[in-house]
């Protein structure tokens, strides 16, 4: 997207052709910074530290970290290597595990001479196809924010409520939950984000405003907490979330504090949209709840925040007492029945395995 007047994705080839760029999410919004990846821990550091984040991102970055690992040895055992290396970066994001997956089985059947150049080729695809598959993703959710609109008798503005970041800065381009938003924007379709701050992060007040602003956006910062209060006084037309792991039943694992929206919404009678690709189903289960591990992180990203001083130093605080313990799980679990509808690449479905393989036939499953 444009960032002061210069167009960027969030992951590029560093002019010498090896090395590999992304922009510095944790030092947003008060600088925009820009990092090199060099070699295979510097990827591992840039998605375990969330300098990059958002599953879609999380699975470019991973492709590009073979390339950057392969430099010196693309055996099978540095492979191996290097995938067990990314792999465990972070668990509940399936594109990593998806991206990862798709390189190895393509590199491995190849002789070694030509994986490196392969490794970029595909890379690459997976960089270009991310930015068409999210702004399909945008298409299909600008009609459906339309169609609000329509409803409201074109009058007013649609609201619209979001958590933590699923903007360009978590994908290639576009993003998935706020390309709808992007599109229905640029056509002329009056919409307002609520923009959950979404702790302990705070993907939303950080990234997500960030975002919005600079495509001029109208966009409200709120407390976690308000969501649902919003939705009770009428204020929230439809929630648009993003994902990091869908299954097959169309269960949605995404930013801790999603289900708790998803049970306002459903308490409130307001629709409640995924935006997803489909690198991002995981068609190897049903269960989320069950079956897709969530990510405990440091307990300091809790017990402590980084924001601008008065005086314009970047600066962290702590914010709990001495002594206190503190939990930081990252993702939760949304179930299929408290989703209205998946907003993908070839449009938008029920959250159903039903749903799923109507649009991704090839992915039916044999009947018994
Ligand atoms: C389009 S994926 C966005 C998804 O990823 C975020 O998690 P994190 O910032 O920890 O990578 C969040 O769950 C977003 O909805």
């Amino acid at each position: 997207m444009n960032v002061e007047g210069k167009a960027y994705r969030t992951i590029w080839l560093a002019q010498d052709g090896k090395t590999v760029e992304i922009i510095d999410q944790t030092k947003l919004p008060h600088e925009f910074t820009t990092v090199r990846l060099s070699n295979l821990e510097d990827a591992a550091r840039a998605i375990r530290d969330m300098l990059v984040r958002g599953a879609p991102l999380i699975g470019a970055t991973a492709a590009y970290g073979v390339c950057v690992a392969l430099e010196d040895d693309a055996s099978d055992a540095r492979i191996a290597q290097v995938y067990e290396t990314l792999l465990s970066t972070r668990p509940t994001a399936v594109n990593l595990r998806w991206a990862l997956d798709d390189m190895r089985a393509r590199l491995l059947a190849l002789p070694r001479e030509q994986r490196q150049r392969a490794a970029y080729r595909r890379a690459a695809e997976i960089c270009d196809e991310d930015v068409e598959i999210c702004s399909s993703i945008g298409d299909h959710g600008r009609d459906l924010i339309s169609g609000l609109w329509e409803a409201k008798d074109r009058k007013g503005v649609i609201n619209l409520l979001t958590h933590c970041n699923a903007g360009w800065l978590a994908t290639v381009d576009w993003g998935t939950a706020i390309a709808p938003i992007y599109k229905a924007h640029d056509a002329g379709i009056p919409v307002h984000v609520w923009v959950d701050e979404t702790r302990p992060r705070n993907q939303g007040a950080s990234l997500t405003a960030w975002e919005l602003g600079r495509h001029g956006v109208p966009h409200t910062v709120i407390v976690d907490n308000v969501g649902g209060h919003l939705m009770q006084h009428g204020q929230v037309d439809a929630c648009i979330v993003g994902t990091d792991r869908t299954t097959a039943g169309g269960d949605v694992c995404n930013k801790i504090g999603t289900y708790l929206k998803a049970l306002a919404a459903d308490a409130n009678s307001v629709p409640f949209y995924v935006a997803l690709p489909s690198p991002t189903i995981d068609w190897t289960i049903e269960d989320g709840l069950r079956d897709i591990p969530i990510e405990q992180r440091d307990a300091s990203e809790v017990s402590h925040i980084t924001g601008r001083t008065d005086q314009g130093d970047v600066a962290t605080v702590k914010l709990t007492p001495d002594g206190s313990p503190a939990a930081n799980y990252a993702f939760d679990v949304t179930p299929a029945r408290y989703v209205t509808g998946l907003i993908t690449e070839r449009g938008v479905c029920a959250a159903s395995r039903d749903g799923l393989e109507a649009l991704f036939p090839e992915r039916k499953t044999l009947s018994a």
